[in-house]
This record gives structure tokens, C-alpha cells and sequence, in this order.
């Protein structure tokens, strides 16, 4: 699904944030980026959504050259992917049922659409109770649930998660990787980038970890590594 083929990424200060990265992510895989800060996780994420774009190398995205695309067609890349943040990044001025709404309204779904998939995606946060709770009502655990909701209501075939767990605590985090593992099981790709070793070394998942921007550790069924 995913193919880095000797990527690398400079920002315009000279920092080298990735270095000569080659790896492949297959379609349904559960997949955990780890590393010490500043070792080039959110940059591998944000070439993948093209929020940056490689300086040298080739990113395949189902058989796509992403490093070429035209600007006008990443709205149809970003389509396929649904992104979870630490910070939930919720529209605070909307209810819940509209946060996840709002994510279809920007594909142009219809409402016919909207009014099937949104609760579906709700209840399968089990959040369809509070469709009409304004997010600074809900518990950070909800927040991020209705942010999995909105990251799976357009049924995206990849989930990128970068620190989902970063803001809430452990019972929560658990809650959160659960739903994440569920959803992954039904076949959608998931990309987690994160710092909790507790998670990583519990869930048994590939594990890709980087150091100064170079893949040092690429293993099946892994473990986190490094110290807290
Ligand atoms: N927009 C930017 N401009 C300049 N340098 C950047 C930018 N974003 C990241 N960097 C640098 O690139 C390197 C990799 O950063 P990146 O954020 O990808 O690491 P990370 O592994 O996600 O770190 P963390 O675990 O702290 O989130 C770092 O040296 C960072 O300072």
C-alpha cells in the first residue's frame, strides 16, 4: 500500500529529518513508529499526506507516485486516509455529530449519505449518545473517539495516528488502542507513531523504529526499545 523507496527529507533550515528510508507497508497491516524524538516519525507522516514533500526519493501510495501528484489531486489522496492527532483537533464551535459530518460535507457526500454513515461511525466509538454534546463537554477519551470517528466515517482503506494516545491516561490510552486494533481487524491499515512503550510492547504489532532519520529496527511482533 505503502512504498518509501530511498526517500529522504531536508528541511529548508538543513535539517536532515529522514535519511535514504526504503520500506513498504502492506495493505491491512497495524504498523508502530517509534524513536527517540526528533528521529523523523511525524516527518515519515506527513510525507505520506503530503504535507511535506520528499527532497530526494519516491513515496507509492496504492501504486501511486504521491511524490509527483499535482496539487489538485491531493484532496483525492487525503480522502483515503484518515488522521488522528494528540490533540484531537475538533471543531470546537460544532456538536459532535457535526465534527464527524463535517468530514463527509468537505467530500461533498450527500446528506442521504451523512445521515446513514455518521451515526454508524459514532456507534462504533460507542459515542452515539453524545451526538449533540459539544466537544469541551466530553472527556479527553471521548474527544479522541469522536476523532476516530471522524478519521473512519468516509471509510478510508489507511488510518494514520500520530501520538494518539499522547494526551490521555493509561486506561484511556487502552480504550483508544483497542478501538484502533478493532478497526484494523475489519482490514483498514493503521500507522501509529508513539512513545508508549507499554502499548508497543503489550500489542505485539510491526514495529519500525528510527534514529537520526534512518530506519534502525524494522521487526514483526516488536517491542518498543528504548527507555522512557
Ligand atoms: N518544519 C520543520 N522545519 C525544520 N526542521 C524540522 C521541521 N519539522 C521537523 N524538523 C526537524 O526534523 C527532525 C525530525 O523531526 P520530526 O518531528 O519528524 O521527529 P519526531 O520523531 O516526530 O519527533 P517527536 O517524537 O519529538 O515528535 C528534527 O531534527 C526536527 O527538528
Amino acid at each position: 500500500m505503502i512504498h518509501f523507496l530511498n526517500v529522504s527529507k531536508f528541511y529548508p533550515n538543513g535539517a536532515r529529518a529522514l535519511t535514504d528510508v526504503t520500506t513498504r507497508i502492506e495493505k491491512g497491516e497495524f504498523v508502530f513508529l517509534v524513536g527517540p524524538s526528533g528521529a523523523g516519525k511525524s516527518t515519515f507522516i506527513k510525507l505520506i499526506i503530503k504535507e511535506e514533500a520528499p527532497s530526494r526519493g519516491q513515496i507509492m501510495f496504492n501504486n501511486k507516485n504521491i511524490s509527483r501528484i499535482r496539487p489538485r489531486e491531493i484532496p483525492y489522496l487525503r480522502r483515503s486516509i484518515g488522521v488522528i492527532f494528540q490533540d484531537f483537533k475538533l471543531l470546537p464551535n460544532k456538536t459532535v455529530y457535526e465534527n464527524v459530518a463535517f468530514a463527509m460535507e468537505v467530500i461533498e457526500a450527500s446528506k442521504r449519505e451523512i445521515r446513514k454513515a455518521v451515526p454508524s461511525a459514532l456507534s462504533m466509538v460507542g459515542l452515539e449518545k453524545k451526538a449533540d454534546v459539544m466537544p469541551s463537554e466530553l472527556s479527553g477519551g471521548e474527544q479522541q473517539r469522536v476523532a476516530i470517528a471522524r478519521a473512519i466515517v468516509n471509510n478510508p482503506p489507511l488510518i494514520i495516528a500520530d501520538e494518539p494516545t499522547g494526551n490521555l491516561d493509561p486506561d484511556t490510552s487502552w480504550e483508544i488502542m483497542r478501538l484502533l486494533d478493532d478497526i484494523n481487524k475489519c482490514g483498514t491499515t493503521v500507522i501509529m507513531a508513539t512513545h508508549a512503550k507499554e502499548i508497543v510492547d503489550n500489542m505485539k504489532k510491526r514495529v519500525i523504529a528510527l534514529e537520526k532519520g534512518r530506519i534502525a529496527r524494522d521487526e514483526q511482533r516488536g517491542v518498543y526499545g528504548y527507555e522512557n
